[in-house]
């Protein structure tokens, strides 16, 4: 069995539909199994990821960057670090916010960044921007990778109740695809050392 965990923060509840739209994906590929963990439960419990073959990061876009309970978790992880224990684990990232850009590429690259330090290998969305050409207009939330983010899924949801249409369709779908994107790389990559 490849064991896919996904550590998220969600303060509203819109990333935590995206979270739960990656873990959909990943669990949709046959001998995958999921660990979906809200980031208050991940930061005490780091042990708990080591036997993940893949780790993916999620948060919303909070003033340009990851949330606090995630970037806490994350200076956590040095404990993990000091031993090496997430090397050569597959990583991966996502972030929501409310604006179209909206800053996410730096929650995105901080994600980057944190899996490097630990040596492990980022898994990037590898998904064209279906709303850039001429059948859907720019942002059409319907559309796939609609806001253009290549490193991971960066969805987007109006100042409005986390609901069933919020994050859009669109980014579902997008956050789904990554989730079993995520968990192809885990098992092509393997599990055991060289
Ligand atoms: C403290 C705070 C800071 C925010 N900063 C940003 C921001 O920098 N960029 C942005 O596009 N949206 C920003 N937003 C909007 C959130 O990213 C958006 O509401 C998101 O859906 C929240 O996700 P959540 O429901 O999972 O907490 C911010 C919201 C809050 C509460």
């Amino acid at each position: 069995m490849t064991k896919v965990a996904i550590i998220y923060h969600s303060g509203y509840g819109h990333t935590k539909l995206v979270a739960e739209a990656v873990a959909e994906g990943a669990a949709s590929v046959d001998g995958v199994s999921v660990d979906l963990v809200p980031v208050e439960d991940a930061t005490d419990d780091l042990d708990r990821f080591d036997d993940a073959d893949a780790i993916i990061f999620g948060s919303p876009t909070y003033m340009g960057s990851a949330s606090g309970p995630m970037t806490t978790f994350m200076d956590a992880t040095s404990k993990v670090w000091a031993e090496d224990r997430w090397k050569d684990k597959v990583a991966g990232g996502f972030t929501n916010s409310g604006s179209m850009a909206g800053d996410k590429f730096v929650t995105l690259q901080q994600f980057a960044v944190l899996a490097a330090q630990q040596g492990m290998i980022w898994v990037p969305l590898a998904m064209k921007n279906e709303t850039n050409g001429p059948d859907m207009p720019a942002g059409d939330p319907k559309g796939l990778n609609r806001t253009g983010h290549y490193f991971g899924p960066g969805t987007q949801s109006d100042n409005a109740p986390a609901e069933k249409g919020n994050p859009p369709e669109g980014d579902i779908r997008t956050a789904r695809a990554y989730g079993e994107r995520v968990a192809k790389a885990a098992i092509r990559w393997g599990t055991g050392p060289l």
